[in-house]
């Protein structure tokens, strides 16, 4: 029997750190070596060929550093990559070039694919706005789905040379109208019951278009997080978004 890929997670007891030890215990091509959570030492990781990030904004970055300079392969969900941090992340991943990472702002297919329609309508409408819906539990708002959508939005309107469509609001509460992210009004929604949901609305001439994704269960995201321990290996450097992997 061939021996499987070993396999480390990050953030191992919250909510998709669960998930993905179950898919990785499922999985007949990896081994789990090592579950770790907030507080516990990292040297247990350096069994793992791929780590599986799910931890928090605040801490991810300390822990794709003790990653890159253990040669530790790495698979991200946690949100809150700014230009700044991936600028950061190259420069520890350029002194090993065998070394991969992927980060990923959203693991499940539907989601990647809302993503891409969402891209593509942006070049034919002035006006889009996003409405993301999660479960009251979430840190960050908004969503770090919404804020790649709105960027891939915002890029895609600058390509075909339009501008933000008319918006008459003069008098508003404040946060009523969104957050501006790339020019684009971005609505945060937190309820318990929820998971993880999206909405892309553009709006033309007498007519809408609505794209929207709805995650129902967490292991919506483990087949793309499984693809991504499988492709890493053979990915040297920085990847975000899951879309590089399933070659859309
Ligand atoms: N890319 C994607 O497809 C998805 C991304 N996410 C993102 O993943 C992240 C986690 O989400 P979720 O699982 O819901 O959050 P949870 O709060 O349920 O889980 C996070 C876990 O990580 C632990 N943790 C915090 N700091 C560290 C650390 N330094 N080392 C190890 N473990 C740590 C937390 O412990 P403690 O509670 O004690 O702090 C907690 O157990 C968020 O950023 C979320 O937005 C979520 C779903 C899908
Ligand atoms: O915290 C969550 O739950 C999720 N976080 C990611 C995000 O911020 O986009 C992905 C998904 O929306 C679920």
């Amino acid at each position: 029997m061939t021996a499987g890929i070993r396999v480390g997670v990050l953030g191992a007891r919250g909510r998709m750190g669960q998930e993905v030890v179950n898919a990785v215990n499922g999985a007949d091509d990896m081994d789990l070596v090592a579950e770790l959570d907030a507080g516990d030492d990292l040297s247990a990781l350096k069994q793992a060929q791929v780590v599986v990030d799910f931890t928090h904004p605040d801490a991810v970055m300390d822990n794709l550093e003790f990653l890159t300079a253990n040669g530790i392969h790495a698979v991200v969900g946690t949100t809150g990559f700014s230009g700044e941090r991936l600028e950061k992340l190259r420069s520890w991943l350029a002194a090993d070039p065998s070394l991969g990472v992927l980060i990923a702002p959203n693991f499940a297919l539907g989601a990647v694919l809302a993503m891409r329609f969402a891209q593509q309508a942006a070049r034919f409408y002035n006006s889009a706005e996003v409405i993301e819906l999660h479960h009251n539990r979430k840190a960050d708002a908004p969503s770090g789905t919404a804020a790649h959508t709105a960027r891939l939005i915002g890029e895609a309107r600058a390509e075909a040379g339009l501008s933000p469509g008319e918006d008459a609001t003069t008098s508003e509460v404040d946060g009523a109208r969104g957050a501006l992210v790339d020019d684009v009004r971005v609505h945060s929604v937190r309820l318990p019951g929820l998971v993880a949901h999206e909405e892309i609305l553009f709006g033309g001439e007498g007519e809408t278009l609505t794209i929207r994704h709805d995650s129902l269960h967490r292991t919506s995201f483990m087949p793309g997080v499984l693809l991504g321990v499988r492709s890493v290996l053979t990915r040297p450097g920085l990847t975000v978004g899951l879309e590089n992997i399933l070659d859309l």
